[in-house]
């Protein structure tokens, strides 16, 4: 097929490389020049414009957005006065489900298709593969059925579950058409809430690990984190760079997340380049949000987002009023 990619940033840009790979023709567009000019590079047509890109398009044309949430509705705000009746667009990045509907509403009043991806696979995807959760309406998913097929994992990315022979759909493949639109990335933000609670799982319970060793005397300690009396339980010195390869070989918590973890540890035990400020992009929010909505408990993914959220310094005013209240009423100093 014929596709225009706008952003070619670390994700848009390999996936055009993997489209390209898989037989299919790209124009590349992105407000850096550079990037455009890396992709040409690599076998791409580039545009200078989006008058450019939709140009050079066959039509009716596809646009594929790969470009943050937050500029999607400017993105499209610029680029429709160039599209026409019947022209696709697909949003790959990790917009708001809500958004999605909002805006197939708006671009249908121009005869504009809208089709929600939510795309999986990281920087690793030009090698692998993309999982990927589509929205949209049914024909037009359909027609760019091509476009998924090359961009998804190889159907060897895993052993075929048993008892499925009967029923091998394009979820086998790597991609799957989960309904109407938002629902890709209805689906991509719930499996981002996912995310965050497997990753917080892991690091949690590594820092018990870590800690393992508090009560021996060659641990420096002051009394607050000395275990309560028991300093011969906790005597361990644990090579986590180990235990998380151990782990990755036929243990029930195997992923590829802890494949991640343990090359992390291996290069550096004390993850020394990280000062353990963690970023979120708006997918746990909004999956706790749509959570409260349907008044299902979401304990474990909520504690994930908030302990986010805590290491951005975000708890540092609450934790001073509890020490205000404690040195209050019973005229407790702070430990410095
Ligand atoms: O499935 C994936 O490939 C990832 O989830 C990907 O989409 C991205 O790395 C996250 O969106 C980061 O999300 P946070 O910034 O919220 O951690």
């Amino acid at each position: 097929m014929h596709i225009g990619m706008v952003g070619l940033g670390r994700m848009g840009a390999n996936m055009v490389r993997r489209l390209m790979r898989g037989g299919h023709q790209a124009v590349a567009f992105d407000r850096s020049p550079d990037a455009v000019a890396a992709l040409v590079k690599d076998g791409a047509d580039g545009a200078i414009s989006f008058a450019d890109l939709a140009r050079q398009l066959d039509t009716p044309r596809v646009v594929w957005l790969m470009v943050p949430a937050g500029v999607v509705d400017a993105t499209i705000a610029d680029l429709l006065p160039h599209l026409s009746p019947n022209d696709t667009i697909v949003d790959g990045g990790n917009s708001y489900y809500v958004d999605d509907i909002r805006r197939a509403k708006e671009l249908a009043a121009a005869g504009v298709h809208y089709v929600d991806v939510g795309v999986s696979g990281g920087v690793f995807g030009l090698e692998r593969g993309y999982c990927q959760m589509i929205g949209g309406e049914s024909d037009i998913v359909a027609h760019l059925e091509p476009i998924f097929a090359t961009l998804a994992p190889p159907t060897e990315a895993a052993a075929p579950t048993p008892g499925r022979a009967h029923r091998v759909g394009t979820a086998d493949r790597g991609y799957l058409h989960c309904g109407n639109v938002g629902a890709g990335h209805f689906v991509k933000m719930v499996h981002n809430g996912i995310e965050y609670g497997m990753m917080a799982a892991y690091a949690e319970g590594l820092g018990i690990l870590r800690h393992a060793n508090i009560g021996r005397a060659d641990q420096e300690h002051d009394a607050e984190t000395t275990p309560l009396g028991n300093p011969q339980h906790y005597q361990y010195d644990f090579a986590l760079d180990e235990i998380t390869e151990l782990w990755r070989r036929g243990s029930v918590i195997t992923s590829w997340l802890l494949d991640l973890t343990a090359e992390a540890l291996l290069q550096s035990p004390d993850l020394s380049a990280y000062a353990g400020r963690v970023s979120d992009s708006g997918e746990g929010r909004w999956t706790i949000k749509a959570a409260i909505d349907e008044a299902v408990p979401v304990p474990v993914l909520t504690a994930a987002l908030f302990s986010r959220f805590a290491s951005r310094g975000e708890a540092d005013y609450s934790n001073r009023v509890l020490s205000a209240m404690r040195a209050g009423f019973g005229g407790h100093s702070e430990k410095k």
